[in-house]
C-alpha cells in the first residue's frame, strides 16, 4: 500500500473577517479578511504583537467564535456550522485547564469516558497519550502533585488521546521557565512530526516561533503581513513591520542615488549604503535591513564581499561571547551591530568603521501592502 501524499491545502481559511465593537462603540477588525492554506502534517505558528488577531483566529478554527463572513475549510468540508465539540480539534491553553480534583489517567482518559470507549482500550490509550509526551506511569497522581511543566504534558496527551485531525495550542509555554521552556520547544516539535498531525500553534515570541515552525504567520492588525519558512521571515521580510517584529534589525530608509553594473548606492540621509540589488531603479526609495551579525569591526569575519560604514559608539554591551555595539550613524540614526570579542578597548564617543555583508543587506520596497496569502 503506497503512503498518502499530504494535502497541501488541508486547511483553508477563506476571506476570514471578524469585528468587535469597543466598549466606546468603535469597530476593530480582529481579523481583516484574510486567507491561507495550510497543509496537512505541518506546524504552523500565528504569530504578532498583542491585540493582531491571533488567538481570535484560533477560537474560530476551534468553533468557540464566530465568523462575521468568510468560511474554514478542513480536508474540503466548511466546519463553521459544526459545533465545538463535534470538530475534530483540539485546543491546548496557556493555564493547561486540568480537572484539579481528578488523576491524571482520568484528566487524560476524559474524553474517551464520555465517547464511552471500554475500559482496556481506554486505559492502553491515556497510557500510550502519557508515554508519547514522556510521562509514563503516572495516572494515578493529582495535578496538584505535578511541576507546572509536567501539567502541560499532560494536558497535550489530554488533547491528542482521542487523535484529533488538527491541534490548536494557544501559548502553551508562556507560564514555563526559560529552560523548560526551551526543551518543551523540541518535545512539542518532535511530537508533532511524530503524530503527523497540523499543529496551529499562537505564540507572540519570535524566537519560538524561529524554532519550532515549519511556516510562520505574521499578523499585523488582523491582516497577514507575511508568510513563510522561519529562514525566510528572518532573512527576506516583505515589510518594515516582519523585519522589526523578528529579530534585531537596523532599518534604513534611503533613495538609489547611482547604478552600476555591480549595485547601486543608496542614500540614507547623508549615508551612503551599497546594495547588490539590481532590481532596484534609479529614484527609487527603498528600506534597508541590517542584521546586527552581519557586521564586524573586522572585515575577515563576515562572508563575502564587504562594504564599509561610520559609527559613532554610545554604548558596548557585553553578550557572552560577542559586543553588542550600540550607537548612531554619521547622519545621526541609531544603528547596532554585534562583534566578536576585540583586543581593541571600545571607548563611549570613538568612531568605529563598521564592515557590513553586502549579500545579507535585504531591502525592502518603501510602500508595502499587507498579503491576502496562500502557502
Ligand atoms: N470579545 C471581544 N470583544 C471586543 N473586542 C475583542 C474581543 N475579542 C478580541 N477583541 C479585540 O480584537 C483584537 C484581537 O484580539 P486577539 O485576542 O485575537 O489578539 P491576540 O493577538 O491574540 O492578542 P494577545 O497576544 O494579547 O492574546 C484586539 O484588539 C482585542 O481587543
Amino acid at each position: 500500500m503506497s503512503a498518502s501524499i499530504p494535502s497541501p491545502e488541508y486547511i483553508k481559511i477563506h476571506h476570514a473577517h471578524r469585528q468587535f465593537m469597543t466598549p466606546e462603540g468603535g469597530i476593530i477588525n480582529a481579523l481583516d479578511n484574510i486567507s491561507l492554506s495550510i497543509a496537512q502534517s505541518e506546524f504552523i505558528t500565528l504569530l504578532g504583537p498583542s491585540g493582531c488577531g491571533k488567538t481570535t483566529l484560533l477560537k474560530i478554527i476551534a468553533g468557540f467564535e464566530e465568523l462575521d463572513s468568510g468560511d474554514i475549510l478542513l480536508d474540503g468540508q466548511s466546519i463553521i456550522q459544526q459545533p465545538a465539540h463535534k470538530r475534530p480539534v483540539n485546543t491546548v491553553f496557556q493555564s493547561y485547564a486540568l480537572f484539579p480534583h481528578m488523576t491524571v489517567g482520568d484528566n487524560v482518559g476524559y474524553g474517551l469516558d464520555i465517547a464511552k470507549v471500554n475500559k482496556v482500550e481506554r486505559n492502553q490509550r491515556v497510557a500510550e497519550a502519557l508515554t508519547m509526551v514522556g510521562l509514563s506511569g503516572i495516572e494515578q497522581r493529582l495535578p496538584s502533585q505535578l511541576s507546572g511543566g509536567q501539567q502541560q504534558r499532560v494536558a497535550l496527551a489530554r488533547a491528542i488521546i482521542n487523535r484529533p485531525k488538527l491541534l490548536l495550542l494557544d501559548e502553551p509555554l508562556s507560564a514555563l521557565d526559560k529552560n523548560l521552556r526551551l526543551q518543551m520547544q523540541l518535545e512539542l516539535k518532535n511530537l508533532q512530526t511524530e503524530l503527523g498531525i497540523c499543529f496551529i500553534f499562537v505564540t507572540h515570541d519570535q524566537e519560538e516561533a524561529l524554532t519550532m515552525s515549519d511556516q510562520i504567520v505574521v499578523l499585523n492588525s488582523g491582516k497577514i503581513d507575511q508568510i513563510g519558512t522561519p529562514d525566510e521571515i528572518y532573512h527576506t521580510p516583505k515589510t518594515e513591520f516582519v523585519a522589526r517584529f523578528i529579530g534585531e534589525s537596523n532599518i534604513l530608509s534611503g533613495m538609489v542615488i547611482s547604478k552600476s553594473e555591480n549595485g547601486v548606492n543608496i542614500d540614507c540621509n547623508g549615508c551612503t549604503i551599497f546594495s547588490h540589488d539590481q532590481t532596484l531603479k534609479l529614484g527609487e526609495e527603498v528600506k534597508l535591513l541590517l542584521r546586527p551579525e552581519h557586521l564586524s569591526l573586522t572585515p575577515n569575519e563576515l562572508e563575502g564581499p564587504q562594504a564599509q560604514l561610520t559609527m559613532t559608539l554610545n554604548q558596548t554591551v557585553f553578550v557572552g561571547s560577542d559586543y553588542q555595539l550600540h550607537g548612531e550613524l554619521s547622519n545621526g540614526l541609531p544603528f547596532s551591530a554585534l562583534t566578536r570579542k576585540t583586543n581593541t578597548p571600545l571607548i563611549k564617543g570613538q568612531q568605529l568603521t563598521l564592515y557590513y555583508q553586502v549579500d545579507a543587506l535585504h531591502t525592502i520596497p518603501a510602500k508595502q501592502k499587507s498579503i491576502k496569502g496562500h502557502i
